[in-house]
């Protein structure tokens, strides 16, 4: 881990625990109170100075690409739980991860809306590491049977890719029993294919050099 990750990771991973403690802390009116002090104090010293627009994709000196407002992966983004991918040799991508009290929908379960997240970015993910990256184009979910909050793990792969466009499917599990499927189209958008087009013919009209 590099050092802006060792500083500014820890700070979501507190905010997370901070999340769960706000849905199931029973301590009395006072304390509360004194509490949010603390939380009033934390903000002013963070909101000191900040970006003007959202965080984006960004990379670093070497080239690595850094998500790290993403509400799914996100280092920085106490939303995230986060995810951490894995990608087999054949292409599978998988993660295994854990989600607080503070992602509950039916009682003691995980919010569907939670599910169909983490199965975007792990589907999404998937075909742009097998080669055909691009936003969400159709995201279809069947919830099997209720998941459960705590250690889960969702798994992802490329069923077909027809030029643009990649058919992904995967699922989440409590490591027994398949509890959301989900199928995906991610498309490659026209701006995108317009801008790699431009690229392209650039290259082709450059005068040769010797
Ligand atoms: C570089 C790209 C970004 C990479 C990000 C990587 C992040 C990885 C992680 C991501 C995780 C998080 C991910 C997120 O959260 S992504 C955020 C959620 N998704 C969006 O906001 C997407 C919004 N929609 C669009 O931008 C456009 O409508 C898209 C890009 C989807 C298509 O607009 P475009 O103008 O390009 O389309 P076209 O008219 O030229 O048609 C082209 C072909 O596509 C077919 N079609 C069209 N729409 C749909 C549809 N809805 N389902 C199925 N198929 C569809 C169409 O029939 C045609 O097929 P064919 O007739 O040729 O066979």
């Amino acid at each position: 881990m590099d050092a802006e990750a060792a500083v500014v990771g820890p700070l979501a991973e507190d905010l997370r625990v901070l999340n769960e403690l706000s849905v199931v802390s029973e301590v009395d009116a006072d304390a509360v109170g004194r509490a949010r002090e603390h939380l009033e104090a934390a903000r002013a010293i963070l909101a000191e100075k900040t970006l003007d627009g959202p965080y984006g994709v960004r990379f670093t000196a070497d080239g690595r690409q850094r998500s790290w407002g993403n509400a799914a992966v996100g280092l920085r983004n106490p939303i995230a739980p986060p995810l951490e991918f894995v990608k087999d040799d054949d292409g599978t991508v998988r993660a295994d991860y854990f989600l607080r009290r503070g992602y509950e929908g039916p009682p003691g379960l995980t919010h569907g809306g939670i599910s169909a997240l983490i199965l975007d970015q792990v589907l999404g993910y998937t075909a742009t590491v097998n080669g055909c990256p691009g936003m969400t184009g159709t995201l279809t979910l069947r919830y099997r049977n209720p998941t459960p909050l705590g250690a889960l793990h969702a798994e992802a792969r490329v069923d077909r890719i027809e030029g643009i466009k990649a058919f992904v499917v995967g699922h989440i599990s409590d490591g027994e029993t398949v509890c959301v499927e989900a199928e995906g189209v991610f498309i490659l958008p026209r701006w995108a294919r317009e801008r790699m087009a431009a690229e392209a013919s650039a290259v082709t009209e450059a005068p040769a050099q010797d």
